[in-house]
């Protein structure tokens, strides 16, 4: 089968984007792990499927799987490129738009600028909602947010829709990302694994953040997982109700106003080339 894609990526995290909104598209996790291959396929860190709405209250449907083949529930870097595909694309005219994932509805907004703002919906702390385990932990309350001893360092977790665990760091640059993130991300106290952030707080509205991905490992960027820093940092009382997030790969802004309001996220999606691949 010839595949066409257009290759994306939001700041530094990078997709293949697959429009499936004129014919149904089924790839098998080895064809996902094929376009995830950087040395004998594309490379990507995810691949978006995008397709017809099967509700009427959403503009579109989009699916994310990581470059393992593995289907996960959300994705903040590539929801802004969703939003920037499907305009650039004309598949529609809207400059908001609605789109279901696998657990949430998003609202997207294209900005005048070319960089989209996502609603990514409220975030949940509940452990179950990961789900993480904490039977037998003592936390540490953190202005009563709690964070929660595992391999030596304190964690706030936090569900974007999809998991993540997040520990503040004195600097990202010499934090062990490489020999910690996968002992977190594969820890027996997640039983779906989990996205683990480094946080530095670098001003009250200012951090910098590397996270190590469930699955794909170290990107450049994790949207969710900047998210999820910032509520916990907010939660924590470290960081006030907007953040501007330095990755490896750009700048985030996030904006939480605590409770159950929804994390805003703005940043940018770009397009890098139109494909084809035989699959
Ligand atoms: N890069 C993403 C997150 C992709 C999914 C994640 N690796 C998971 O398994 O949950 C983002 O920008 O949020």
């Amino acid at each position: 089968m010839r595949l066409r894609f257009t290759k994306m990526h939001g700041a530094g995290n990078d997709f293949v984007v697959i429009d499936a909104t004129k014919q149904p598209l089924t790839l098998t996790p080895e064809q996902m792990r094929h376009l995830g291959d950087r040395r004998f396929g594309v490379g990507c860190d995810q691949i978006l499927v995008i397709e017809p709405s099967t509700d009427a209250g959403a503009d579109f449907r989009y699916r994310i799987f990581n470059n393992t083949g593995a289907e996960v529930e959300h994705c903040g870097n590539g929801s802004r490129c969703f939003v920037r595909y499907v305009v650039d694309a004309g598949l529609t005219d809207k400059r908001e738009i609605h789109v279901d994932t696998l657990n949430r509805r998003l609202r997207l907004m294209l900005q005048d600028d070319g960089r989209v703002t996502v609603n990514m919906g409220a975030p949940v702390f509940e452990p179950a909602a990961l789900p993480f385990d904490p039977a037998g932990l003592v936390p540490r309350l953190e202005h009563g947010f709690e964070l929660w001893p595992v391999e030596g360092v304190e964690l706030g977790v936090v569900s974007m829709g999809n998991p993540h665990a997040v520990q503040r760091v004195a600097d990202v640059a010499t934090a062990p990302v490489a020999t910690l993130g996968p002992r977190i991300e594969g820890h027996a106290r997640f039983a779906r694994r989990v996205n683990a952030g480094f946080l530095q707080v670098l001003a009250r509205d200012r951090i910098a953040l590397r996270v190590y991905e469930r699955d794909a490992g170290e990107t450049l960027a994790c949207g969710t997982g900047a998210c999820a820093a910032v509520v916990v940092g907010i939660r924590a009382g470290w960081l006030d109700s907007a953040v501007e997030v330095q990755t490896r790969g750009g700048q985030l802004r996030i904006e939480w106003a605590g409770g159950d309001s929804p994390v805003l996220m703005t940043g940018p999606a770009v397009k890098v080339f139109d494909g084809e691949i035989e699959l």
